[in-house]
């Protein structure tokens, strides 16, 4: 890959860029278990999902003893409270420090320089990068100034990338970065990419798209030579993003074009496995990274919502395991239908429990949030709260649909 002659030096803490192959920010798909495998399989790097600043700022950070993951906590912003006066804390970001903190670049999104200071002094300790959101052209993103937006107002993009490098990248020593599209002309880019590189930044990440392509239309990479050249002369490391699909193809394209590495987002959602050159192995079979990506959603504790969406954008739309995942009520279900029941039961009962969900007395979920419901029973003089959920017995329903689906599928663990 292209060598810079003058580069921005690395923070003490942060990680160069160059010659790296990684796991674009993704919200949804981004999740702790998603960037675990995608580390596993080879990615450098690993970006978190998109994560807005007013959505960090008020968090509170603690170790879960459970999964040892640092999480970053709120109490819901409404501020109701169930009858016995109790919240229901939301993660709002989840690290793995052991597993993944040295590699993990946290994305904001932000549309003010202190707002963006404040967010991103809470994480600024346990990742190795802060990275801007300037691409996303969401509307969520793009109405409060924050994503694409900022690529129409570079003067405050570059206002808020020279705070965070002042205010945060200096005194944490971590890199700060930036993620844009291409504009309409080559002269456009040119000029907001000079720009950026005078911040303080030491990289930038260019999406291939303009801000109203579609993602199904074709990346254009006529503009990224160029992007390359001028993040070059200014020693800033630039990675391309937009069709790329594996590792071995990223390399080639970036020695084509002249950039430092490449950002991968589809590809890897629906197989991280992406990151594995053919010599070392190449692309591994969705049975198994599907159930790799279930284990790693029980070690850290991951929102059952969001594991049945990452077993999702793994299992092919077609086959039969796909529907049933995205019906089951529990992990522990979910370990059945993969035939994972001896291997994973037990941490499946356990982070069931833990997140509120419990069986009923024919091994089918009895009550989703029970810790909530039996608070609300107990707080109105109900008897919910004394009823203790019973025992599987037998070889349950689920047991049986399980073990027949992990037969039709031969799943091989
Ligand atoms: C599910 C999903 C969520 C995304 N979330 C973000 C995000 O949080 N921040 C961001 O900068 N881009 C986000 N993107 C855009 C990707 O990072 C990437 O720029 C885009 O998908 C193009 O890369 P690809 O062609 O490899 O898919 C998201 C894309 C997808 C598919």
């Amino acid at each position: 890959m292209a060598s810079a002659s003058r580069r921005v030096p690395t923070p003490k803490n942060g990680v160069d860029f160059r010659g790296k192959v990684v796991l674009a920010p993704m919200v949804r798909s981004g999740e702790l278990p998603m960037r675990l495998l995608a580390l596993k399989y080879g990615a450098d790097l690993v970006w978190g999902p998109e994560t807005v600043d007013q959505a960090m700022i008020g968090t509170t950070r603690r170790l879960n003893p459970h999964t040892q993951t640092i999480e970053f906590t709120r109490l819901p912003s409404h501020g109701a409270k169930t009858p016995c006066g109790s919240q229901r804390e939301s993660v709002i970001y989840r690290i793995h420090p052991s597993r993944e903190s040295r590699n993990l670049i946290f994305q904001l999104g932000t549309a003010c320089p202190a707002r963006a200071v404040e967010a991103a002094r809470l994480v600024a300790g346990d990742v190795a990068g802060i990275d801007v959101n300037a691409g996303c052209p969401k509307p969520f993103s793009t109405m409060g100034g924050m994503g694409a937006a900022l690529l129409s107002t570079p003067d405050k993009l570059c206002a808020i990338l020279e705070a965070l490098v002042k205010e945060v990248g200096s005194k944490y020593e971590i890199g700060i970065s930036v993620k844009i599209r291409i504009l309409k002309t080559s002269e456009e880019t040119e000029a907001l990419v000079r720009k950026l590189c005078q911040t303080g930044i030491t990289g930038l990440t260019v999406h291939c798209r303009t801000r109203p392509m579609r993602p199904r239309e074709r990346a254009i990479r006529d503009q990224l030579r160029m992007i390359g050249q001028v993040c070059r002369e200014a020693g800033v490391a630039c990675l391309m993003n937009g069709d790329v699909v594996s590792r071995d193809q990223a390399e080639e394209l970036a020695q084509e074009y002249g950039v430092d590495g490449a950002m991968i987002a589809t590809a890897a959602e629906s197989n991280p496995s992406c990151f594995r050159s053919k010599d070392d192995g190449g692309f591994v079979p969705w049975k198994d990274l599907a159930a790799e990506c279930l284990q790693a959603a029980l070690e850290v504790g991951n929102k059952f919502g969001n594991t049945k969406f990452l077993l999702g954008n793994l299992i092919p739309g077609k086959d039969k395991l796909h529907r049933m995942v995205s019906t089951a009520k529990s992990y522990r279900e979910v370990c059945e239908l993969f035939g994972l029941a001896e291997e994973l039961g037990g941490i499946a009962r356990e982070v069931d429990e833990r997140i509120g969900i419990v069986y009923d007395r024919d091994g089918k979920n009895a009550v989703k949030n029970a810790k909530l419901k039996n608070e609300t029973a107990r707080a109105a003089g109900g008897d919910t709260a004394r009823k203790k959920p019973s025992p599987v017995d037998g070889r349950s329903v689920l047991a049986q649909r399980g073990a027949e689906v992990s037969r039709a599928l031969a799943v091989e663990i």
